[in-house]
């Protein structure tokens, strides 16, 4: 199952300098290991700000969750998902 994620990260202004460069450092590890798993397909930065668009290709909602609660900057992002389901006119659908 194809999902639509956007990740908004909030990162807390008085957050210690060496507690954020740890945790974006675990951020760019999960989100290398979740990739080359097949995972995460897509990543984009949103222009501007500190937030994603991202493709997840994923078995169930259950484990959607488990991957993206598994991120080390869970508890500071605000997830927006949207399943994804076959376009009737994608050409890439058609028989
Ligand atoms: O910065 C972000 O967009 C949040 C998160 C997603 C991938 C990553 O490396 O960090």
């Amino acid at each position: 199952m194809l999902f639509h994620v956007r990740m908004d990260v909030s990162l807390p202004h008085d957050l210690d300098p060496n507690r954020r460069a740890e945790l974006v450092q675990a951020e760019r590890d999960r989100t290398l290991e979740l990739q080359k798993m097949g995972v995460w397909q897509h990543l984009w930065r949103v222009v501007g700000l500190h937030s994603n668009i991202s493709i997840f290709d994923v078995p169930s909602n259950d484990e959607l969750h488990a991957f993206l609660s598994s991120l080390p900057l869970w508890e500071f992002m605000q997830v927006q998902v949207t399943p994804l389901a076959t376009h009737p006119s994608d050409l890439a659908a058609q028989p």
